[in-house]
């Protein structure tokens, strides 16, 4: 038999092998050989005029905030380094996050989410009704998140959801807290760099965000024997404001640009990526897009990531804003509540209905309606 023959025989193995629930439909399969990182990059940003001990210059701000400008308008997505963030807190998270994954599925599942605690771990995400490649773990960044009971529009009654903590590691917990305080921080600093971006002042959107419902999610991306046939997360776009990302230096999530193109996001050791939420697009009224992602696999190498999605409260209102309506730009969206959209978002994970769930394209004004 030719060496070529086995590779497609362990192949074709490799693929009865797999549940068939992680298996894309053709036109869904990522190109796994186009996942270099030479041809393009979402910009570089450097943050460490915030980080000095002397306020920054008003020219070296204004250029800071031209930059964030450029890279929402055009990408969506960003990178920032020297961010503030202590990289002791990080890396601490980022190996107690491996030995976390590492233990038996029946340590995990100890701390398994179900419709009444949604929080906690689970490894059967769907995205766009195919399984994703990963085991997670999700926690609110404070400690609780309190959200609609229900979805009915006159109902103002609320839930609150717990994080669940696992015995093991033992000091995982502590990892999490510590990290998740600081990563609010730099979100929140990026808040108001995009609220200056889009010509609005700084603290424009912090009102939205005083029983803010965030939460961190720790990804787990094993290696995989069909690389081509499934994802570690399929294509979507974030419901929240935005969102911060650290990954190790595997690499695999791609960023959809403009074009259509997929791009691989380039491990930069110690960076973060953010990228601008539904939320930001709404009030933004679609100067900034909120882009679509989604992660590769590999048959060698595990991956680790780690978002923060900075979500507004539960009773914030979302609508464009004002200040970015006028003549030429007519509003875009109808005004949604948060907490039932993040509520309705919880609902279909469970019960896995086959249809589209919520987006806010839903809401959106088309230019003839009005
Ligand atoms: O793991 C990553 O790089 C991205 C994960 C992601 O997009 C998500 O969890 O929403
Ligand atoms: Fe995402």
């Amino acid at each position: 038999m030719e060496v070529s023959e086995i590779g497609l025989e362990s192949k074709s193995q490799a693929f009865l092998n797999v549940d068939q629930a992680f298996i894309l439909s053709p036109e869904n399969r990522p190109n796994t050989k186009h996942s270099d990182f030479t041809r393009d990059r979402i910009p570089l940003i450097d943050l460490s005029i915030l980080n000095s001990t002397t306020p920054p210059h008003p020219t070296s701000l204004a250029s800071l905030v031209t930059q964030i400008h450029a890279a929402c308008r055009d990408w969506g997505f960003f990178q920032v380094i020297n961010h503030g963030v202590s990289l002791h807190l990080l890396h601490t998270l980022q190996s107690e996050t491996a030995r976390f994954f590492s233990l038996p599925m029946q340590e995990k599942t100890k701390v398994r989410r179900d419709f009444d605690h949604p929080l906690g771990y689970y490894d059967t995400e769907l995205t766009k009704n195919i399984r994703d490649w990963k085991e997670v773990f999700d926690f609110a960044c404070r400690g609780i998140i309190r959200l609609p009971s229900n979805l009915e529009i006159d109902s103002n009654e609320t839930q609150t959801l717990t994080n669940q903590w696992p015995e093991n590691p033992p000091r995982l917990r502590e990892a999490c807290e510590k990290y998740a305080e600081a990563v609010e921080k730099l979100s929140f600093i990026l808040l108001e760099l995009i609220s200056l971006s889009l010509g609005l002042p700084a603290e424009y959107f912090n009102s939205k965000f005083e029983d803010h419902t965030s939460f961190l999610r720790l990804n787990h991306y094993p290696p995989c024997p069909v690389p081509e046939l499934a994802l570690g997360v399929g294509q979507h776009k974030d419901a929240g404001a935005l969102t911060v990302l650290v990954q190790d230096e595997v690499g695999g999530l791609q960023v959809r640009r403009k074009d259509g193109e997929w791009i691989g996001v380039k491990p930069v050791p110690d960076s973060f990526v953010i990228n601008v939420g539904d939320c930001i697009q709404v009030w933004s009224n679609d100067k900034y897009e909120s882009v679509e992602h989604r992660v590769v696999v590999n048959d060698k190498k595990e991956r680790f990531s780690i978002p923060f999605f900075l979500n507004p409260s539960h009773y914030a209102m979302v609508r464009p804003a004002l200040e970015l309506v006028n003549e030429e730009n007519p509003i875009k969206y109808k005004e949604y509540n948060w907490g039932k959209f993040l509520k309705s978002r919880y609902e279909s994970n469970f019960k896995h209905l086959g249809i589209e769930n919520l987006q806010i394209h839903h809401f959106s004004i088309s230019p003839n309606s009005s």
